[in-house]
């Protein structure tokens, strides 16, 4: 059965890595059974448009007075006016500093953990007031880190394949194997696929076989791997703090915008607590909110409920208002978990049982939603929801039969008979299946 998708949450000590980790994990919305999993393991919650958001009242799978946005209600996460709060873990990979692939530090049990991740969140003290190792100072240079830690990834694994390499090559040419099967060999510990391997080596074309690598060629190849097995987003964090912006530049400068968020884990985690305390009206990651004084303002002499808050209150939400939310369009830490899930190419499927309802027959509409990743086919969707019960056939909308192997993908069929919705990416309704089963 395909394994659920897993982001890793890395960085120095001090960086804000909890801080992102409580604001991902503590969402007010949250339903069902899963918490924390163990120590370094939690689950946060990723946002995506909701496949109830495309059946409005009067539409064609939906005649009814009622939009499907009023009906919607997740098992799992929730889901508030079609914007789908979907469950996804979360790995907390802890105490890694300069010099980890050698041991200092947690060093290797750091990196150890970084196996299972499919994707990573490297969060940076953009602050500038924590030097590499985590301790407290003022104008360090942030984009140092994203040097260190990528070469401290890089380093880990080229340490690993290097001192067997010998071998390596010996044993590739006595089996006589291809350059991907002998990689996959060493890689398949990171979870790593031959997919994988093979897409590294198309990148970098290269010309001698394996056993004529150099040093240098080694590290390319281990440098397109960790691009191809790590994606990563980079939180820059802290961005509160008033020595933040020059940092922020330096590191725009030289680094992709898709790989960068801007974040104030800590706002988001004040936020959260007000809305929770009846202080504020706040839902996770939205670039404005809501006070007593605002909703008696817009008419509602009651506030909507709201409590008073005193002067010195007053001031700080005032100032996060100004500082993050109007500044930068939010605390940024909602967008870091959907710009891992982007680099994955995750896919929410939708499974439901009854295809003009959408439910599930317990009265709940788009009960289910499932993360599968890019590449992901209709059989592997098909097992992940349910197991190992026997796959009789899958139709399309309009009754087309689709293979098991066929690939999950945008447009391929049109909407007609439901059982199972398959929206690609995070925005658009992409594949919509009908699909029954019974005993092969
Ligand atoms: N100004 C500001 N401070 C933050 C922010 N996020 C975290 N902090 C502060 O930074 C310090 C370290 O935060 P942690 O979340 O404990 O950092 P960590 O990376 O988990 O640290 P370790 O547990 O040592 O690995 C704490 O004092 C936080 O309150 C932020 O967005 N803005």
């Amino acid at each position: 059965m395909p394994r659920d998708p897993l982001i890793g949450l890395v960085g120095k000590p001090s960086s804000g890595k909890s801080t992102t980790l409580n604001s991902l994990t503590d969402a007010s919305s949250k339903v069902g059974i899963f918490t924390t999993i163990d120590p370094q393991r939690a689950i946060g919650y990723l946002q995506i448009p909701c496949a109830c958001s495309r059946f409005p009242a009067h539409s064609p799978h939906n005649p009814s007075d009622i939009p499907l946005t009023a009906k919607c209600k997740p098992n799992y996460g929730s889901c508030i006016d079609g914007k789908r709060s979907v469950p996804i873990e979360l790995l907390d990979v802890a105490g890694l500093v300069p010099g980890a692939h050698e041991g200092k530090g947690l060093g290797n049990r750091f990196l150890d953990d970084l196996r299972h991740a499919d994707a990573l969140v490297h969060v940076v003290d953009v602050s500038g007031c924590t030097d590499a190792e985590g301790k407290a100072t003022r104008g360090y240079d942030p984009s140092e880190d994203i040097v260190w830690l990528r070469s401290e990834i890089v380093r880990w694994i080229q340490g690993n394949l290097m001192e067997k390499w010998g071998s390596i090559k010996r044993r590739h040419l006595a089996v006589k194997a291809t350059a991907v099967e002998t990689l996959q060999t060493q890689f398949s510990g990171y979870g790593s696929t031959s997919a994988v391997v093979a897409r590294c080596l198309d990148k970098l074309q290269l010309k001698e076989p394996l056993q004529d690598w150099s040093d240098e060629t080694i590290e390319r190849v281990v440098n397109a791997f960790t691009d191809e097995k790590f994606p990563t987003v980079i939180a820059l964090n802290k961005i509160d703090h008033p020595d933040a912006d020059k940092n922020i530049a330096k590191i725009a400068k030289s680094h992709p915008p898709s790989s960068l968020v801007l974040t104030s884990a800590i706002s988001e985690v004040f936020l959260r607590r007000l809305a929770k305390q009846g202080y504020i009206r706040y839902v996770e990651g939205d670039d404005y909110l809501l006070t007593r004084d605002d909703l008696i303002e817009e008419g509602d002499p009651d506030g909507g409920g709201l409590k008073e808050m005193d002067e010195k209150l007053k001031t700080r939400v005032e100032n996060l208002k100004d500082l993050v939310l109007y500044r930068f369009g939010g605390t940024g830490v909602v967008q870091v978990l959907s710009r891992a899930a982007e680099l994955l190419g995750l896919v929410p499927v939708f499974p439901v049982k009854n295809a003009s309802s959408f439910g599930s027959g317990d009265g709940k509409v788009f009960r289910d939603c499932v993360l599968v990743r890019r590449g992901a086919t209709v059989g592997d969707v098909y097992r992940k929801v349910m197991g190992d019960a026997p796959l009789a056939y899958v139709d399309t909308v309009g009754g087309v039969r689709v293979a098991e192997d066929d690939v999950v993908e945008v447009g391929k069929n049109d909407v007609s008979c439901l059982i199972f919705l398959v929206l690609r990416t995070l925005l658009t309704v992409a594949y919509i299946l009908s699909f029954k089963v019974g005993r092969a």
